[in-house]
């Protein structure tokens, strides 16, 4: 006996709609308004390692930890009213491993009676793809802004915070303090103990600079070479002036030995502090300006200190 392969013959449809639900990857399963399992494909008995009848004596809940009898009611109004629509959820299987899962719900109405009949993918290696590219996106913005060598945030984005910072002084009409500091004599250091032991000196300076300034909101960076800048956002000029003081013996206190050095046997840092306040806008520039003539200072006036200045009190 030939089967007909005509399109159009009920039974032929019959036959490759049954296949069709018996070899989908993909599940299907029909609930009822109680949230009962009606039926289910290979697919599902599969997946969830329940057979079809011992689902057909279980409800949604006991497969969805998301749900319970409450927010299946709730779901069930939502069927009812859109009729069509996708969501996201887990299901546990008899082995008690969760499966992320996406549902494309469909209200069905057969014989008088409405169903939600539910065609279910499971998403693992989506879900597994899209934490990867989200781990592997905030690495790539940690690598954005931080410095390579010392693992403070780097100009780039100390820029950007900047200038952030330097509009919200005008706005809440708050001051902002910014600390320069800036290893001494570090041509000599590099000269006498070689560019590796530079960097490590540098690295160590960093983490004394970052350990130093307890200010809410700051920002710790390098500036560039042995150069370093701190936004302490809110701090008025007092406060600044300690913090950066804190710093500077936090530096020496390292004591990581300098023969070379003028200023110390020790590794040493001068500061310069700018404070401003008030409404008058000044760009991230002459913030920048002001902090280095502050430096400028502290280095003229024999290094290893701090100088601070105070605009627009
Ligand atoms: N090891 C190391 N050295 C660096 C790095 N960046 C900048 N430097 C060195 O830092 C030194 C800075 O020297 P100068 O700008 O002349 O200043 P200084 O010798 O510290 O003198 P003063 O700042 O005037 O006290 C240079 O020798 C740079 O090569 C770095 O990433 N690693």
């Amino acid at each position: 006996m030939t089967t007909s392969k005509d399109p159009g013959d009920p039974s032929y449809r019959a036959m490759l709609t049954q296949v069709t639900v018996d070899k989908l990857a993909d599940m299907i399963i029909w609930l009822d308004e109680h949230g009962r399992y009606v039926f289910v494909n290979p697919a599902t008995t599969r997946l969830l390692g329940y057979s079809a009848d011992e689902l057909s004596r279980m409800h949604v809940w006991d497969v969805d930890p998301h749900f319970d009898e409450a927010r299946w009611r709730a779901h069930w109004a939502e069927v009812v009213a859109r009729k069509s629509f996708r969501l996201e959820t887990v299901n546990r299987s008899r082995a008690g491993v969760d499966i992320p899962i996406e549902v494309t719900v469909n209200l069905v109405e057969h014989e008088g009676r409405r169903f939600n009949c539910s065609i279910v993918r499971d998403i693992t290696e989506r879900k597994r793809f899209e934490a990867e590219l989200r781990a592997l996106n905030d690495r790539i913005y940690r690598l954005s802004v931080t410095d390579a060598l010392t693992g403070l945030a780097n100009r780039r984005h100390f820029d950007i915070q900047l200038d952030a910072e330097s509009r919200r002084q005008l706005q809440w009409a708050r001051p902002l303090s910014l600390v320069l500091a800036d290893v001494d004599a570090f041509k000599a250091f590099n000269d006498a103990h070689g560019h590796v032991e530079g960097d490590d000196a540098l690295q160590r300076v960093a983490g004394a600079l970052q350990a130093a300034v307890s200010v809410p909101g700051a920002t710790v960076a390098r500036y560039g070479g042995e150069e370093f800048a701190c936004i302490l956002p809110g701090t008025p000029h007092g406060q600044a002036m300690a913090v950066a003081e804190q710093a500077r013996q936090a530096v020496q206190a390292l004591g990581i030995a300098h023969a070379q050095s003028a200023v110390a046997p020790h590794v040493t840092a001068s500061l310069g502090v700018l404070t401003v306040q008030g409404a008058q806008p000044r760009s991230p520039d002459e913030l920048l300006r002001l902090a280095d003539r502050a430096l400028y200072r502290a280095k003229r006036e024999g290094r290893n200190r701090v100088v601070g200045e105070c605009v627009g009190a």
